[in-house]
């Protein structure tokens, strides 16, 4: 066996004067050599206890962590050979950026020290040359070139980051440990940053676990995601997978799905063609779940009642556009989805138009950016099969 394994790991607190209470719940992971795995769950769901196990930082109820196929439970933080980042990067102010980096490579552990510990030069691109070299080699590899001499004092969230990460790969550990290591940084800072991150971790090749809220943060940083809610695991897969054949509905819920439909029910039926057309045809008894985007505003098959679909520049889209021509949806062609308009917000060069389609509810529907369409208008809609999951029968996950 290579690379971390977990198996039926119990953490618990105390709670109370005579309450526990279990954060992890009989937890099984692997995590192959080079992997990078995502725990990802709402607040409280116990990731942090788990990664904190993993690190020795927690003493385990039950269970064993194993590296290489030994097992790590005996053996204290520091031996472990595993790395650790946090939150808040903890980089030490007194030091420069190089200070700050070359401190990790101080920790370095060398070729044939411990059991499977020691990997001798492999062409990582720090490996070789003095120490300043290594220093600018980490920081060349975050991002952070010339850097070097900077008093940490002066950088920004994101680039404290960067430094913590450098640091905490300069040991080359042979685990990486990372609990919510861009959460302190605003979205869009974050989303630049877990592209790097990722990019990182792959020229590193380091076997890395990191914990996230943050369903793009996982998606964007992991080769597989583990969900865990409560306690426990409920579904591990790479993100097509947990996208596309979410276990069940809690798992996506927390994916982003927002709306749930019997795929038995009429409202679900344009979906399953659209499901059929792809060749994902769906069995009878199962769920339809809907991400945002499983409708698009189809504005060339109209739009009815008390509003019209107009693009950005003013132009009237769709013949069939009336204005108070009687009854909801009077114009918008037969056959076609509708929906009633309840609002429009514009995001990242689209606009998101919640609608409330008949027998599935208030969902949101795509459409491009700058489109006016009043609320109470009934517009047509086209499906987006790749917003669109079916639910396995039996998924209680
Ligand atoms: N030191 C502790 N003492 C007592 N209870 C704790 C302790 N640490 C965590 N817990 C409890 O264990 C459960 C899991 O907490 P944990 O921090 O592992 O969850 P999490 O998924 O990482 O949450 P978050 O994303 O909010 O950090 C929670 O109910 C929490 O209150």
């Amino acid at each position: 066996m290579t690379g971390l394994q977990v198996r039926d790991v119990v953490v618990r607190y105390p709670a109370g004067r005579r309450d526990v209470t279990t954060a992890v719940d009989g937890v099984s992971l692997d995590v192959a050599p080079g992997e990078v795995v995502a725990l990802l769950g709402p607040s409280g769901c116990g990731k942090s206890s788990l990664l904190r196990a993993v690190a020795g930082l927690e003493p385990l109820a039950a269970g064993s962590v194993a590296f290489d196929g030994e097992p790590v439970d005996d053996v204290p933080v520091h031996r472990r050979g595993f790395g650790l980042m946090f939150q808040d990067g903890q980089l030490f102010a007194h030091r420069d950026v190089a200070g700050n980096v070359a401190y990790g490579l101080a920790g370095r552990r060398t070729a044939g020290r411990g059991s499977g510990q020691g990997r001798g030069d492999d062409g990582r691109p720090w490996a070789a040359g003095d120490r300043a070299a290594q220093v600018d080699a980490l920081l060349d590899l975050v991002g952070l070139g010339g850097y070097g001499p900077r008093p940490v004092a002066t950088l920004s969230g994101g680039e404290r980051q960067r430094v913590a990460l450098a640091r905490a790969l300069a040991p080359r550990p042979r685990l990486l440990l990372l609990d919510e290591p861009l959460s302190a940084l605003d979205r869009s800072l974050r989303e630049r940053l877990a592209v790097d991150l990722r990019a990182a971790l792959v020229a590193t090749r380091t076997t890395a676990v990191l914990v996230t809220h943050d369903q793009d943060e996982a998606f964007a940083v992991a080769d597989r995601v583990a969900v865990m809610d409560r306690g426990r695991l409920l579904q591990v897969g790479t993100p097509a997978d947990l996208w596309h054949r979410p276990a069940g509905r809690r798992v996506a819920e927390f994916l982003g799905y927002e709306a749930f439909v019997p795929v038995d029910a009429d409202a679900a039926q344009p979906l399953r063609r659209a499901l059929d057309d792809r060749g994902r045809g769906v069995g009878a008894g199962a769920v339809l779940a809907l991400a945002e985007g499983a409708f698009v505003v189809d504005a060339a098959r109209g739009a009815g009642a008390r509003g019209s679909v107009r693009a950005a520049g003013g132009a009237v889209a769709g013949a069939a556009e009336v204005a108070g021509a009687g009854g909801v949806g009077a114009q918008v062609e037969d056959g076609a989805v509708k929906g009633t308009v309840l609002g429009v917000t514009s995001r990242r060069g689209r606009s998101e138009v919640r609608v409330d389609v008949d027998g599935i509810g208030a969902v949101t529907a795509l459409a491009p950016v700058g489109v006016r369409l009043d609320p109470g208008s009934v517009v047509a809609l086209s499906v987006e099969a790749d917003a669109v999951a079916a639910l396995p029968l039996d998924g209680t996950a």
